[in-house]
């Protein structure tokens, strides 16, 4: 089968579908550059159970891909969780009430899951996270050696010197679990961080919307049905005519990393206080007297740049294959 081919990325797609995520798996789908090997869940944008659901129903028709539930509490063990269905409407998937999926997620947890693909293909999985980095926190503390095996941790996370989304301080999926997205983050894993200082410049329009729905292809007919929650929301809260394709960007960046550029530094994650959630990165360029919480931390990669045009023309073409 072509996705053995040599150069094909495994991914793994940690989600919590929501609208953007479903854009997200379609775009992966029917990329020959990568090879879904699975899917695992969380809370985010709806609870996990939901998520599960939804992720079961976007692979309908993909039943070699296993879907595997993941944590639906935060690392603190916190139950309190902030999802969004004024963002992708009650259901997750923009009030379309669809039918249960007939699938039914493997017998083992999302954390389970990607510590044994990672030990399965040391250096060679990349987790694509779409949403709070519990699962993947948790897969860092079961396994000491999982940061080292995984190949690479894509995720869609953090505000890099602007504000957030879910307030002035936080982006949502590092508000939906702070505590998680530290550990990920000084985990001495290969990790690149697509914040929203970049996929807000990348925006799907009305235009866009319409040459999607007039496409006979079945991921761009799905997308439309579903995309109405998420353009009255934008419509609403920033008053765009369009809406922001922060999931696919991401994936994109796994797809097609010559389309953003990055910086490196250390990133460390406010975990409480009127500024929970809040992602800062040391740049590294002063070395500071005094030993802090920074001294010594591994470096990431962040997203700094994106060529928007092309993300949403690849989206696009991507969609209506
Ligand atoms: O305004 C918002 N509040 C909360 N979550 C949002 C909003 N817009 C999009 N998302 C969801 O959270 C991630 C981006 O932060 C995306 O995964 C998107 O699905």
């Amino acid at each position: 089968m072509a996705a053995a081919a040599a150069g094909v990325k495994k991914i793994i797609i940690d989600t919590d579908p929501g609208i953007d995520d479903a854009m997200a798996i379609f775009l992966a789908l029917r990329s020959p550059e990568v090879e879904v090997i699975g899917l695992t869940t969380i809370y985010g944008n709806v609870y996990t159970t939901l998520a599960t659901r939804n992720a079961l129903h976007l692979v309908a028709d993909r039943i070699d891909i296993p879907v595997a539930e993941g944590s639906h509490v935060s690392i603190t063990k916190g139950t309190r969780l902030s999802v969004v269905d004024f963002v992708h409407g009650a259901d997750g998937l923009g009030n379309q009430n669809f039918p249960p999926p007939e699938g039914k997620p493997i017998d083992m947890s999302a954390p389970d899951f990607l510590i044994e693909q990672a030990n399965l293909y040391p250096g060679k999985v990349t987790v694509v996270a779409l949403g709070p980095l519990t699962n993947i926190a948790l897969a860092i503390q079961q396994d000491p050696s999982f940061a080292k095996n995984i190949g690479q941790i894509v995720l869609l996370g953090g505000a890099f010197a602007v504000n957030g989304n879910t307030n002035p301080a936080a982006e949502a999926n590092i508000f939906g679990d702070p505590d998680a997205a530290d550990i990920v983050f000084t985990s001495g894993a290969d990790i690149l961080a697509v914040g929203i200082n970049v996929t807000h410049q990348v925006v799907l329009t009305d235009a866009d919307r319409d040459k999607l729905a007039s496409s006979t292809g079945k991921f761009a007919q799905f997308m439309c049905k579903i995309l109405g929650v998420y353009f009255d929301y934008h419509r609403e809260a920033y008053s765009t005519k369009g809406v922001y394709l922060h999931d696919p960007t991401a994936m994109i960046a796994a797809i097609k990393p010559s389309l953003v550029t990055c910086t490196e530094g250390a990133v460390r994650v406010q975990t409480n206080g009127i500024t929970k959630g809040l992602t800062l990165l040391y740049n590294k360029q002063k070395r500071f007297a005094e030993i802090t919480e920074w001294t010594d931390q591994p470096s990431v990669k962040v997203a700094v740049t994106v060529d928007a045009p092309a993300v949403v023309k690849l989206v696009m073409e991507r969609l209506m294959d």
